[in-house]
């Protein structure tokens, strides 16, 4: 099977493939029992993603257990302020904290230059995982949004109303065009050193792009992603990009006509008939189950990915995912049965 044929690689670029692609955002992690043992045993998570024989196992965990068209690098959108050279830690059971950035001193230690050797580990990962792959599976890299790791990075940590940032970024934008730009640098030679090492599709995961107001997304979100997107596609022209503005409401329509992405992940709060007619007209799309219907299962569970698939596969550029990440409280018997859904309404059309 050639690179071209893999069913990820074409449905990404608007095309038809023999079988629906599926792969599920946070597929590695700790609804498995496989890597709740193993990160018990590694001295943390940061450690784990910069050990490359734990990661690319971690990576690869999911691909065993289940019939998936693709692994995703582990790794996390945080190693990006880490490598830029900001502190950055996961308090056990608390989520990600960094010592936040507020003004322009704080810009002044960051140092793009210095991302791709620090983070030389993630990438001897992602060589690892690629010379490991089944047949016909594509390996995606991916890095967060310059928003959304901004928001990290002046926050100190996730946020509810992103105040800090949003006095920042609304205040003096000139001033924090300077956070976005250094931030857009070192995402491009991130993403260009997973490609380099063997990334075959990249996703950028913009979490909080829901957070904004129609200019600050505008500028925020749709700009500095298509300055990334045009960076890469210069030097990798048929290299899928997906981008992700979570929770981005009407604003996803003008996402997907400027944010010069080939596909775009859509969040679960999107009707089958919306992507259908106002997204996929534009670009490949990719979701969007509810990840709170994998924790429930049930047979609801299988008529919703029925629903997205009978609607969405047929027009081709269709990917099969959730609309975010998989929840840990997650029964993987319950990934099973979505697999075997979209194999089935696969079946069903043929
Ligand atoms: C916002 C964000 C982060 N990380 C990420 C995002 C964007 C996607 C999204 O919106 O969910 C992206 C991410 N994080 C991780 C991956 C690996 C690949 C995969 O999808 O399987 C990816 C693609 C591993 C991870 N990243 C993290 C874990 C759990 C760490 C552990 O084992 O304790 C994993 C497997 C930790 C993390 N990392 C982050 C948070 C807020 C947390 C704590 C909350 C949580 O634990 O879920 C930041």
């Amino acid at each position: 099977m050639t690179e071209t044929t893999k069913p990820l690689l074409a449905a990404l670029k608007g095309g038809h493939p023999d079988r629906t692609p599926i792969w599920l955002m946070r597929q590695a992690g700790r609804y498995l029992p496989e890597y709740r043992e193993l990160r018990a045993r590694s001295k943390g998570f940061l450690d784990l993603c910069y050990s490359p024989d734990l990661a690319t196992e971690v990576t690869l965990q999911p691909l065993r257990r289940f019939d998936l068209d693709a692994a995703i690098l582990f790794s996390d959108i945080l190693v990006v302020p880490h490598g830029l050279g900001q502190t950055v830690w996961f308090a056990e059971g608390e989520g990600p904290r960094l010592d936040p950035i507020r003004d322009a001193a704080g810009l002044a230690a960051l140092d793009p230059e210095r991302v791709t050797s620090f983070l030389a580990p993630v990438y001897e990962t992602a060589a690892r995982v690629k010379a490991a792959l089944p047949e016909g599976r594509a390996l995606i890299g991916f890095a967060g949004a310059p928003w959304t790791i901004a928001t990290y990075m002046v926050e100190g940590g996730s946020s509810k109303d992103f105040l800090n940032t949003k006095r920042w970024a609304y205040g003096d934008p000139d001033g924090f065009q300077v956070l976005i730009d250094l931030i857009v640098d070192a995402t491009v030679r991130h993403l260009e050193a997973q490609i380099a090492a063997g990334a075959e599709a990249v996703q950028i995961f913009d979490s909080w792009a829901g957070a904004l107001d129609e200019d600050g997304f505008d500028r925020w979100t749709v700009t500095p992603i298509r300055s990334i997107a045009s960076r890469i596609r210069a030097a990798h022209p048929d290299l899928p990009i997906i981008g992700f503005p979570n929770r981005a409401g009407t604003l996803y329509e003008h996402f997907v006509r400027n944010a010069g992405v080939d596909a775009v992940s859509v969040d679960p709060t999107w009707s089958v008939e919306a992507i259908a007619t106002r997204l996929r007209p534009h670009v490949a799309v990719q979701g969007n189950l509810d990840p709170g219907r994998l924790v429930a299962g049930g047979p609801d569970l299988t008529r919703r990915v029925r629903k997205i698939c009978d609607r969405l596969a047929p027009m081709g550029g269709f990917v099969f995912n959730l609309g975010h990440g998989v929840l840990p409280p997650t029964d993987p018997g319950h990934v099973a049965q979505v697999i075997a859904a979209v194999r089935e309404a696969d079946a069903a059309r043929v």
